[in-house]
């Protein structure tokens, strides 16, 4: 970690104390005095050689003062929490880090104004009611989402702001506790890049794991500013929840390598899902499946829609079947909706009705119905008229086949 970033945090600690989260002082106080413990002259690392890289004199000062800085913030918070010993701790550990005396006889006399925390107050703010799952060990990624007895398909999560500098002390806290898949940049660098996923990075929702056919699908919803998750399929009490961390296409039409390509590029780690873990026949036939997908989904559209308008709807059911064949729940409104609009071109209102439907009820089950994404194909159920190109041909065409 940064200097830089171990400053901030002690900005957020006395930020914190100033505001009476005593508990959230102590957590970043101790997260910060336990890495930049490393960073001390003396210091060792675990194999007991010295710190790696020599620090300039100037660096070698701020970080003593920063480590003084640490364990006077924490004193000062442990002593508001009526903790004797622990203050007494960091007092000691103040001086023999070349802290003022002056200063320990104030914190011993000081008596802080006793606030209340409002750490309840903020806690009861969040959608427990609706919290379907809680967060557990696995076995191969960490942590993960875990469906509980209490499930709902709708579960609402905070989103919160990316800009760790502009985040409150107390979710600073919960923002580092997050898993952190990158060594080679900065701790914030690396936490942010590992769990910003395509719609932001939420401190409950980015405790989910990927799965290339994940059972939920979560969002950021602008209305409200928070991202939601919500169910694909039915998932069983006691089965893992897992999102998809990159979308559309790009997941239901690429084969595993090159997933696993974009995972280690984007998010630096190997993907270990049930699909990526097929062998054999069974990867063969998911990667030719999933090829197929991709491939229709960038040719739809090349059908000149006048004479081979139907080639539009046996591709959309082709791929439509594939995603189901491969157990992928979402994305159908990405073949639906060209379908509708097809149909809608040649004034056949009652197939455009039927596909505009099936894209709808698509969006409203992975995005919600007060999402943007499901009012934008509302329109069309509401009147297949609205499509942007009906009725520009009367072919008197009608394309009844249906997936
Ligand atoms: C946003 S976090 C998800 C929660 C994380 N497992 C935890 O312990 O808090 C992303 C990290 O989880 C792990 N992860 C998520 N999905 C995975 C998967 N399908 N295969 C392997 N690792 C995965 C990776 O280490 C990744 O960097």
């Amino acid at each position: 970690m940064s200097l830089s970033e171990l400053e901030t945090i002690v900005a957020k600690a006395n930020e914190a104390l100033r505001t009476g989260h005593y508990e959230a002082v102590c957590d970043l106080c101790t997260f910060a005095i336990a890495l930049n413990t490393k960073r001390l002259p003396n210091a060792t690392i675990q194999n007991g050689s010295t710190s790696k890289k020599p620090q300039s004199p100037l660096e070698i000062t701020r970080t003593q003062k920063l480590q003084q800085k640490l364990y006077l913030t924490r004193a000062r918070a442990r002593n508001s929490l009526g903790d004797g010993v622990g203050t007494r701790h960091d007092l000691d550990a103040f001086v023999a880090c070349g802290g003022q005396e002056s200063l320990v006889k104030l914190v011993e006399t000081e008596s802080l104004p006793v606030k209340i925390s409002n750490a309840d107050e903020v806690d009861s703010k969040l959608p427990s009611q609706s919290v379907a799952f809680e967060v557990k060990p696995t076995t191969a990624t960490g942590k993960g989402v875990f469906a509980t007895p209490r499930s709902t398909l709708q579960a609402t999560y905070e989103a919160r702001e990316n800009a760790v500098k502009a985040l409150a002390p107390r979710d600073l806290v919960k923002f580092l506790e997050l898993t952190n898949a990158f060594d080679d940049v900065p701790l914030f660098t690396g936490i942010y890049r590992t769990n910003t996923l395509p719609d932001g990075l939420g401190f409950h929702a980015s405790h989910f794991n990927h799965c290339c056919n994940p059972n939920a699908r979560y969002s950021y919803h602008p209305d409200t500013g928070r991202l939601r998750v919500f169910a694909l399929t039915h998932i069983p009490v006691g089965a893992e929840i897992f999102v998809m961390y990159i979308q559309g296409r790009n997941i239901y039409g690429s084969t595993r390598a090159v997933r696993q390509e974009r995972f280690r590029t984007n998010f630096n780690f190997t993907c270990v899902c049930s699909v990526c873990k097929l062998e054999g026949d069974a990867l063969m036939a998911s990667d030719k499946r999933r090829t197929e997908a991709g491939l229709l989904y960038d040719g739809m559209m090349r059908h000149d829609p006048w004479r081979s308008g139907g080639l539009v709807i046996r591709d959309a059911i082709r791929a439509i079947t594939l995603l189901r064949e491969e157990g992928y729940h979402a994305d159908v409104d990405d073949f639906a909706t060209d379908a509708g609009g097809l149909c809608a071109m040649h004034s056949d209102w009652e197939s455009a009705l039927w596909w505009a439907r099936l894209g709808y009820e698509t969006r409203q089950a992975e995005f919600g119905t007060d999402h943007p994404h499901a009012k934008k194909v509302k329109i069309y159920v509401d009147d297949p008229r609205s499509y942007p190109q009906a009725g520009v041909f009367s072919s008197g065409k009608r394309f009844m086949q249906r997936v």
